[in-house]
Parts: C-alpha cells; sequence; structure tokens
C-alpha cells in the first residue's frame, strides 16, 4: 500500500489520537499529549512519553493536551502531534513528493470553520498531498459497522474525552445532531471535584480517571465487583500526602450531573427526531461507540431512560479511527461533501 495510493486516517481525539493506513488498519494508538520545554519552546515528548510526564514535569517543562474539551486549544502543538503521529505511522522516508499520502482527520464535531482550516493546514504540513475531513459521529457510525447510507434512521452516541456526540444518520447524512462538552474529561473533572469536597484531599486527573475506569458507575443498580478502591492524594488540611478508600456509591454521586447532560441530550435528539426514523431506532435500538461508552451502567441508564435498546459498539474506542479508515474508499465523496451534512440543534 505504500507509494501513489496511500491513504490515512486520522481520529484527532481530544484523548487520543489513532492513525489507520488503507489496507493495513489501525498502526498508532497513543494519548493526545504534548511535552513541552517552556523556556525554548521545543518539543520533549509526545503521545505516550508524554502522558506519563503529566503532573509530574519541572517547572520548566509542561505536559499538554493540545485539544482539550473537544476544541484545539493551542493550533501550534496540535500540528506539532499531528505531523509527529503521521510520520511516526508511515515513516518519513515515504513523505517524498510523489508519494505523499492523502489524509482524512476524523475531528471533533465542536471545532469551528478556522480551526478546521487549521486541521487540513496541519494534515498538508505533515506531509500530505490532500487533507479532507469526516465529521465525528458519521466516522463513529461506520465504525460501528452501522449500515447509514440505506434510507433507515440509525442513532449513535459518541461519548470521547472532550465531547459528546449524538446523531441521527439515514441515507449517508445526518439528519439531527447535538454535540456537547462533556466526555470523559468531565466525568474526571467531577470525581476529582467530589473528593476534594467529601474527603478534602486532592487528587490529580490521572487518578480520577482510573477510580471511574476501575469502580465508577453511572447506574447504582448494575453492581460492580470491585466496588471499593484506595487512591492517594494530597490532605487539603494538612498538606500531606493521604489514603482514602473510595467505593462504587461515591462515583455515582459525584458522575451524576455530567451523566445526567448525557442522557438528557440523548433525549432532546429524539425528540426531534422525524417518526418514520424513530420508528427505525425504536427497532434498531442506541449504538455507543467511543471510551466513555465504557462507563459502568451507563448503557443501562440510557436504556432505562429512553425506553430504547442501547448497545455499546464491538471495540469502542477504534471506532472512530476505523470508520475514518473505511471512509477512504469514498474519498472523493466525503471531500466535496465536507461540513455539508452538519445540522446542530
Ligand atoms: N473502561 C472505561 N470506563 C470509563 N471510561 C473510559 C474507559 N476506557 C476509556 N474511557 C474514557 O474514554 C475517554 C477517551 O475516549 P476516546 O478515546 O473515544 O476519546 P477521543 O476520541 O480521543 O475524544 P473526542 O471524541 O472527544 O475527541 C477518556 O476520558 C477515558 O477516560
Amino acid at each position: 500500500m505504500f507509494g501513489f495510493g496511500m491513504d490515512i486516517g486520522v481520529d484527532l481525539g481530544t484523548a487520543s489520537v489513532l492513525v489507520y493506513i488503507r489496507g493495513k488498519g489501525i498502526v498508532l494508538h497513543e494519548p493526545s499529549v504534548v511535552a513541552i520545554n517552556k523556556d525554548t519552546g521545543k518539543v520533549i515528548a509526545v503521545g505516550e512519553e508524554a502522558r506519563r510526564m503529566i503532573g509530574r514535569t519541572p517547572g520548566n517543562i509542561v505536559a499538554i493536551r493540545p485539544l482539550r474539551d473537544g476544541v484545539i486549544a493551542d493550533y501550534d502543538v496540535t500540528e506539532k502531534m499531528l505531523r509527529y503521529f503521521i510520520n511516526k505511522a508511515v515513516g518519513r522516508k515515504f513523505i517524498l513528493p510523489f508519494f505523499r499520502p492523502r489524509i482524512m482527520v476524523c475531528i471533533p464535531s465542536g471545532v469551528t470553520g478556522v480551526e478546521e482550516r487549521a486541521v487540513r493546514q496541519a494534515a498538508i504540513q505533515a506531509g500530505a498531498r490532500q487533507a479532507a475531513l469526516i465529521e465525528e459521529p458519521l466516522a463513529a457510525a461506520l465504525g460501528a459497522g452501522i449500515e447509514i447510507s440505506e434510507p433507515s434512521g440509525s442513532m449513535v452516541v459518541d461519548i470521547g474525552g472532550g465531547t459528546t456526540d449524538i446523531a441521527v444518520l439515514s441515507l449517508g447524512g445526518i439528519v439531527v445532531s447535538k454535540s456537547l462538552r462533556v466526555g470523559g474529561d468531565k466525568f474526571d473533572e467531577a470525581i476529582m471535584r467530589y473528593i476534594r469536597r467529601e474527603f478534602n484531599l486532592m487528587i490529580g486527573e490521572r487518578t480520577a480517571e482510573e477510580l471511574k475506569i476501575q469502580i465508577g458507575t453511572a447506574y447504582p443498580a448494575a453492581k460492580r465487583d470491585n466496588s471499593v478502591y484506595e487512591i492517594r492524594g494530597r490532605d487539603l488540611v494538612s498538606g500531606l500526602p493521604k489514603n482514602v478508600q473510595v467505593t462504587s456509591q461515591h462515583t455515582y454521586e459525584a458522575l451524576q450531573e455530567a451523566v445526567e447532560q448525557v442522557v438528557s441530550s440523548v433525549k432532546e435528539v429524539l425528540e426531534k427526531t422525524p417518526p418514520e426514523l424513530a420508528a427505525d431506532i425504536m427497532n434498531k435500538g442506541i449504538v455507543m461507540t467511543g471510551g466513555g461508552s465504557l462507563l459502568h451502567g451507563l448503557s443501562t441508564l440510557i436504556s432505562k431512560e429512553t425506553g430504547l435498546p442501547v448497545y455499546i459498539a464491538d471495540d469502542p474506542l477504534s471506532c472512530v479511527a476505523l470508520g475514518t479508515g473505511k471512509a477512504l474508499v469514498n474519498y472523493d465523496v466525503v471531500a466535496k461533501n465536507n461540513r455539508s451534512y452538519r445540522k446542530v440543534l
């Protein structure tokens, strides 16, 4: 596949970046983190190596997530990160003038037109011959194996790190959609706030994420086995390190508000869905993708609140990258239709 015909799909996520090469599949999956030397502006590390530095850097080094909250918070760093990952996945030597790949980038749906151009430019800078963009719900649905080109309604709820994208699709396009800046990061922040309030303990975002993954729940009736977890943080009163035991019930209380925002947005989209398509969704159920869909009890809660069956896609963390990869087959169509699907509530 190397050479003229090489096509690459990139899931430029707020939590992680995945690179898909046509004919090979997903070849790279790393956190969207860049470590920078503040004094010189030089990039020290990207991806997994940089993630290990979060919260542990000396004063002159910062580990940043350039795509916080589903938007490009730092364009320059995003460009550097994108270039680094593309080069790493493809191999620098292949990016010679006549062998430049075509790149399709899946962008968080909250990005503005200016940011879209910035991403496209970053892909070109990174060595692409052409760059097209695809919207997240479309890629997520394709990756989840949903037959989106039929005249039948499907609903996808993609919960990423920074955003949740809810969309009803039919005939290859988005009929109704909503994007909210609530996702895995907001779940982590809610846990951090709760632990500070209830235990007077300051914890970092990595600890909060670990808690969420290990014992977090959005629906307490669906009990978790390992429902107690010991965490270490800094006591706000003494300023010293302290251990506390946290239960699933605590995480439920911490997460309730953020989870409720996701649930009410799903209902809102369903209310705006044309009746014929709503009937299709009743039959087929809602498909959840993205890492946030793995939050324990969330699919059960959405099913209970909407009265519809809810399924989590196989390998939800890879859906967007797989879908972007599938869309490469129709590169020209997607490139031409760019943005035209969008109808945000
Ligand atoms: N088992 C799990 N339980 C709960 N949350 C999880 C689990 N595994 C991963 N996550 C969360 O999923 C989020 C990352 O999801 P994903 O990789 O789909 O996001 P992204 O595509 O990078 O973000 P976005 O779509 O907002 O750009 C993180 O917040 C992570 O903590």
